[in-house]
């Protein structure tokens, strides 16, 4: 069953979404995936939104570029944690996007990560984190991450000394 639930406003933002996808696989979190939007489908964004915990999701990341209203409407419309990535716009570059994420009104917030494919791997790291703090099987897979990536840090300077 899945325990997180990836959305995006468009088919466009796969690029980017799919570095969450990636890093979730990784970590072997079950997740879904799908095109929601809530300028274009409001009525499945809400049905979504609404449904999301009994279904037994426990994390929404919802990525979305321009005006990006997706991740705070889900977020207005669910208790689950809902992590918001700012897609990069071609006009403004993602400040639009994330601007529109992170200044939510107070009570309802979104967790806002960096622009584009940074912040979409972050959202998945973020998210595992969420439920490793009740899943210790899950909190072990991030410490692994953690080894891998600091072996990766060593290959460079390996890497670094040679030049
Ligand atoms: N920001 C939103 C929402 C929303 O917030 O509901 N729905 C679509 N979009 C965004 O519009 C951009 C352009 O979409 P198209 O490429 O389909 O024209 C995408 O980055 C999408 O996330």
């Amino acid at each position: 069953m899945a325990q997180v639930g990836v959305i995006m406003g468009s088919i466009s933002d796969w690029d980017t979404m799919q570095h969450t996808c990636d890093v979730l696989e990784e970590l072997n979190i079950a997740y879904e995936k799908d095109v929601i939007s809530a300028h274009r489908t409001p009525d499945e964004m809400f049905a979504y939104a609404k449904s999301a915990r009994d279904r037994g999701l426990k994390v929404i990341i919802a990525g979305a570029g321009g005006a990006a209203h997706l991740p705070g409407m889900v977020a207005s419309q669910s208790t689950l944690p809902v992590v918001g990535v700012p897609v990069q716009s071609k006009a403004l570059n993602g400040l639009d996007s994330l601007l529109s994420i992170v200044q939510m009104p107070g009570g309802v917030p979104t967790a806002t990560v960096a622009i584009g494919k940074a912040g979409a791997t972050n959202a998945g790291i973020l998210a595992a984190q969420m439920i490793g703090a009740f899943d210790e099987s899950v909190a072990e897979k991030l410490v692994n991450y953690r080894k891998t990536m600091q072996e990766k840090v060593t290959e460079m300077r390996d890497e670094l000394a040679g030049k």
